[in-house]
């Protein structure tokens, strides 16, 4: 099966370190709608794990989260492809949820949901959390450079990590190579 993982901010779409707070803020970056719908239309399975704790800090509600993934749905949709599954941890730091990235949970939901190995799956982040989230799982750690890429790279990456410009990069050579 081709299944690729997505992290949401900083990869899908721009990230603020003030959170992404509203559909208004949700601003895709570029490339990035027209590089998904390419994967699922040429048959990749396209699953988004995102830390949400904005909504545990009370910065927006579910319906706000909801009504951009809406957005997400319907811009991938203009292009062709889809997103097939949207995982989100909707905790904060000191709920000791399982789902938090860098924890698997949302990882291994995505798993069984699709009944995938998720060993060699390309997870892609903008954060070491990202990585390590999938690392535990035994995915192929990808990092793009958007979003906070940039800091991330600044620090150690976990040995194998493959580094991107974009997730643009990342879809370019998805669909070269498979
Ligand atoms: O990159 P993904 O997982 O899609 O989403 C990250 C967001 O939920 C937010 O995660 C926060 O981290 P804390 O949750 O406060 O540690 C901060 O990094 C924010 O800048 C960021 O917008
Ligand atoms: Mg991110
Ligand atoms: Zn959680």
């Amino acid at each position: 099966m081709k299944l690729l993982i997505l992290d949401r901010d900083g990869v899908i779409n721009q990230d603020s370190d003030d959170y992404i707070k509203s559909v208004a803020e949700w601003l895709p970056l570029p490339g990035a709608v027209e590089a998904i719908a390419a994967l699922s239309k040429a048959g990749w399975t396209i699953a988004v794990a995102t830390n949400q704790s904005g909504l545990a800090r009370g910065y927006f509600d579910l319906a706000t989260l909801e009504a951009m993934h809406v957005e997400l749905q319907r811009l991938v949709g203009e292009h062709g492809g889809r997103v097939d599954a949207i995982h989100y941890c909707p905790h904060g730091p000191d709920d000791d949820c399982t789902c938090r990235k860098p924890l698997p949970g949302m990882i291994e939901a995505i798993g069984r949901q699709f009944d995938a190995d998720l060993r060699g799956v390309w997870l892609v982040g903008d954060s070491l959390r990202d990585l390590e989230a999938g690392l535990a799982v035994g995915c192929q750690p990808v990092l793009v450079k958007t979003g906070k890429g940039e800091r991330s790279l600044a620090k150690p990456l976990p040995a194998g990590t493959l580094v991107f410009d974009d997730l643009a990069a990342v879809a370019r050579h998805l669909l070269q190579n498979s």
